[in-house]
């Protein structure tokens, strides 16, 4: 037994004079209750200013309310509520446990009511229905306007903390403001057992005002210099046993007793300001002192610990009261009044309450307005739109599964009711991550060092981002799986794949939802026979697959037994998977730990639910203002990621891409783009940044005050990306809405794949691809696609270029398509012909690599908005690689791919050249 649990067996019931939302997030409330060293909390408007403008734990949640209009006190109380009610809920239990006698929660009304009774009624009311929590006090402070607000608050069944209570003829009337209440239910027939109410009588501060007098006199007046001297620290304590000799008294006369029939319980003591503010004096000394029966002590942290350690517990209270009277009267003696001091004391702390409650509102709206200048010009819209979506209740809609919000179409609608399962992904995949932690340790044990992950689109760029942010831990005592991926089907970068997964020690991952994906059905045909070569039959404990249940992939790894098949959701469409097995097994494997991830996952999911005001969501409030800037011109979604976030942006890119780019409208991810300097941009741009350490702050100031949004949001390390993945999702949900389109399916994509399916057949059949006829040729290259005006006078392929980008018109974009392999080399080079283009024409710029973005922005290429260029390029293959079984090589299906994509493109009347490098080299395109 500890010394807290003593002290609880002697009457007494340690209350946490504290609250952060830290604490809460970090388990470390949750942990103190279940140690049984804490029994309640209380807070007052000085904690919740050191809470929220001395730290950063609530900026993220600021921010939305912020962007929608809110002002500061609305911000104030949305943060403060949500805090008390998560610390009331922790504390449920122990409420019931304890038949209602501990286990409360305190929240103060304004402290700027604090002289109006009427005004304290209706803010005590308004608070208690708003949290809504039986285990909730409403703290009321015990001025002369507060007496009678109490009593009608306890009238009102609500359960009251009074603060504030220093004199012991302010204490009488709280104990009859607290009867009377009792007693007007009892007028009325109503209940009063489950009513609690405590009285918090401030103990250090008396010390605190009284030994500075009696220092004074120590200093001026000899003659009283030894009493005063005896008297330093006695006060308080004598004040507080006092007060208790009196509540002994009060709680036994025959007018409680009648209350207590009727089931009424006693209003408890509950000592508070019991830190020691004096150094001098024991750091426990306003807990040790002051125990007895009934009673609660509610501290700091650095008490409570200090408490723990060395604190002492004996019953030091009693109806014996003489010496303590004996200190009153002595001080008296001396000329320090009681009544003065008290009367100060109350005064003092009502100012100070008052005070932090305004500096509160003041850092508050600080940051309010900070946040409000990164919306630049949708600042003023925004707060409409915000309250349009309250008004249609969207988020209820989505949550319901309610398809009238993005189609009218049946065949659509029916098919979003299969495709909102993510919404849910964070609590469902809580049942199934041991298992892929498992896996990935028994991968590990049986020396599994590498992993290959063969997918495209939402089933490989989760994984992708993944190991580029957390990079590759440990599983036990062992280095986590060094995990590679691979969606591409050039040539050579099957063969970089290839050189970088060591057979005996790698493990596979075909991922793969519809299990038919043309490119992973090959890469799983060549590193399968590889193994076969390798390992014989030991191959299949090389393999697993992620896929849904039913498909060809699942039968084939069963035939092929391979060492374990996850079964993805089916209500999860592909690039919304990322918090299912797709994004989770691969983490597993990284040594990611899937609880933390998921954990903030559903942290952001628990700040999405309907029941919250819309502005308090994250990603509704975001996916607004994706939708909002869209109508406003401000469709190129332009992504700033600091290290080590770079590669989120690949992953948003795919989802907002494809959920949003299809008819005629869309959202227009620009990832990775080389910076400019900001007057380049045009009035096309909303900037998000991804922030880690600030390095961008700069840059991100210098678009801010070029006019351009540029929306903030910080990281605080690599887990992060699990709450990030929800918000994106459910941002992109509700743009969606906002632009009229079904966001879960990918229309366009399907014509791409089936026209690249015709190449390869009649390639079977001929031998030859066919490719059209060039429009222009010289020993250098090939070009191919629209007809441009004086190409024939075009000498070398960078005319070429110049002549296809006099094409651009104000807001377009340009995308640079690359079916080339994606290494360091080429990127970079493309990067230089972005940063030229951007320069040259304004327009904003995107770069693909072919064909792993036919399953990212491919589908906006053909169904979005005809604001694009589409410079597409091609190259002869130095090495090829033949595809197992299919009758063709990764260079032809490359090849056909682009031809396809090609031919979808002009099929839709794009602007798209192909340019193909036979002699020349990108840098020769600049
Ligand atoms: O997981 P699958 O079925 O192989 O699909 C891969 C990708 O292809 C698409 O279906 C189309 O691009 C994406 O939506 C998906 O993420
Ligand atoms: O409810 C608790 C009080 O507000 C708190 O104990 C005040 O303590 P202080 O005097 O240390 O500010």
């Amino acid at each position: 037994m500890n010394r807290i649990h003593r002290l609880h067996q002697l009457g007494q019931s340690l209350w946490y004079d504290n609250i952060q939302r830290s604490l809460l997030e970090n388990g470390k409330l949750a942990q103190l209750i279940e140690q049984g060293l804490i029994r309640g909390v209380t807070s007052n408007p000085t904690i919740f200013h050191n809470a929220i403008a001395r730290s950063n734990d609530y900026d993220a949640a600021l921010k939305p309310m912020a962007w929608s209009g809110w002002n500061a006190e609305q911000i104030f109380y949305q943060l403060a509520i949500e805090d008390i009610q998560a610390a009331a809920d922790l504390f449920r239990p122990l409420y019931e446990e304890s038949n209602a006698s501990d286990g409360y929660v305190s929240l103060e009304v304004n402290p700027l009511l604090a002289n109006d009774t009427n005004g304290t009624i209706t803010e005590s009311q308004r608070l208690w229905s708003l949290v809504n929590r039986p285990n909730l006090m409403i703290k009321i402070p015990a001025t002369a306007a507060g007496i009678p607000a109490i009593r009608k608050t306890i009238a009102a069944g609500i359960n009251v903390n009074v603060t504030l209570i220093f004199s012991l003829v302010r204490y009488a009337e709280v104990i009859d403001a607290y009867l009377s209440g009792l007693e007007d239910r009892l007028a009325q027939g109503l209940p009063v057992d489950r009513i609690a109410s405590v009285a918090s009588f401030f103990v250090s501060r008396v010390d605190t005002k009284v030994d500075q007098r009696l220092n004074e006199i120590i200093q001026n007046e000899e003659s009283n210099a030894g009493l005063a001297q005896s008297l330093l620290g006695k006060a308080a304590i004598a004040n507080a046993r006092l007060a208790y000799a009196l509540y002994l008294k009060k709680f036994a006369e025959e007018r409680f007793v009648v209350l207590r029939e009727k089931g009424a319980r006693t209003q408890r003591p509950l000592w508070a300001s019991t830190s020691t503010k004096n150094p001098a004096y024991r750091d426990v000394i306003y807990v040790e002192e002051l125990i007895g029966p009934d009673t609660v002590n509610t501290v700091p942290p650095q008490t409570l610990e200090a408490f723990l350690d060395h604190g002492e517990a004996q019953v030091k209270l009693g109806p014996d009261v003489e010496a303590e009277k004996k200190v009153i009267r002595q001080l008296e003696e001396l000329g320090i009044s009681m009544d003065q001091v008290t009367y100060e004391l109350e005064v003092e702390g009502v100012k100070a309450f008052a005070d932090a409650f305004t500096a509160l509102q003041q850092a508050i709206e600080q940051r309010r307005q900070a946040a409000v200048e990164e919306l630049g010009p949708l600042r003023n819209s925004l707060p409409e739109s915000v309250k349009r979506q309250e008004q249609e209740q969207v988020v209820r809609r989505i949550f319901d599964m309610d398809p009238s919000l993005w189609t009218e179409d049946p065949n659509g609608q029916a098919e979003i009711r299969q495709r909102l399962g993510w919404l849910h992904s964070p609590q469902n995949s809580r049942v199934l991550h041991r298992d892929y932690q498992q896996l990935a340790e028994s991968c590990s044990k049986d020396g599994l060092t590498h992993a290959l992950l063969l997918g495209m689109g939402g089933s490989s760029l989760a994984p992708e981002v993944l190991r580029l942010t957390f990079g590759v831990g440990r599983i036990g005592d062992q280095n986590a799986l060094d995990l590679a991926i691979l969606d591409s089907t050039d040539p050579q970068q099957v063969l970089e794949a290839a050189s970088r997964a060591p057979l005996e020690q790698t493990l596979f991952i075909v991922s793969s939802k519809s299990g038919t994906t043309s490119e992973v059905n090959a890469f799983f045909d060549y590193f399968w026979q590889q193994a076969q070569t390798t390992l014989g039959g030991k191959a299949a404990a090389h393999f697993v697959a992620i896929t849904d249940p039913g498909t060809v992939l699942e039968k084939l790894a069963r035939e092929k037994g391979f060492r374990a098949i996850l079964a993805g959701d089916p209500q999860v469409g592909g690039r919304y998977s990322a918090l299912t097995p797709f994004g989770l097994f691969p983490a597993a494997l990284l040594g990611i730990n899937l609880d933390t991830l998921l954990q903030r996952a559903e942290r952001m999911m628990a700040q999405s639910l309907p029941a919250l005001p819309a502005a308090r969501n994250p990603g509704l409030v975001l996916g607004t203002i994706l939708g909002e800037a869209v109508l406003d011109g401000r469709d190129k979604l332009t992504i700033l990621a600091e290290p080590p976030f770079e590669s989120f942006g690949s992953w948003l890119e795919q989802l907002i891409a494809e959920s949003t780019g299809k008819e005629g409208k869309g959202i227009i991810p620009v990832d990775l783009e080389p910076p400019v300097a900001a007057e380049h941009y045009g009035e096309d741009r909303l900037f998000v940044y991804f922030r880690s350490n600030g390095l961008w702050d700069e840059r991100a100031n210098a678009l801010r005050q070029a006019g351009h949004p540029v929306l903030v949001f910080d990281l605080k390390d690599a887990y992060d990306l699990g709450a990030e993945f929800y918000r994106w999702e459910m941002a992109t949900a509700v743009a969606s809405a906002i632009l009229g389109i079904n966001g879960f399916d990918q229309p366009d994509v399907q014509d791409n794949k089936d026209r690249t399916t015709r190449k390869i057949e009649e390639y079977r059949r001929t031998a030859v691809l066919d490719e059209g006829q060039p429009r222009w040729e010289n020993e250098q290259g090939r070009v191919y696609g629209i007809q441009l005006e004086g190409l024939t006078g075009a000498s070398t392929l960078r005319e070429v270029v110049q002549l296809f980008l006099r094409e651009a018109r104000k807001e377009d974009y340009v995308a640079i398509n690359a079916y080339l392999p994606r290494n360091s080399q080429t990127l970079e080079v493309l990067q230089k012909l972005r940063h030229v283009i951007l320069e040259k024409t304004g327009c904003a710029t995107t770069l693909g690599f072919g064909p792993r973005f036919l399953h990212s922005t491919g589908q906006l290429h053909k169904g979005g908005p005809d604001r694009a260029l589409f410079l597409q390029i091609t190259r002869e293959v130095d090495q090829d690689v033949e595809i197992p079984g299919r009758g063709i090589s990764f260079g032809i299906l490359e090849r056909a791919q682009a031809l396809g994509d090609l031919e979808a493109l002009l099929a839709r009347q794009r602007r798209v050249i192909r340019i193909h490098l036979t002699k020349a080299s990108v840098e020769d395109l600049i």
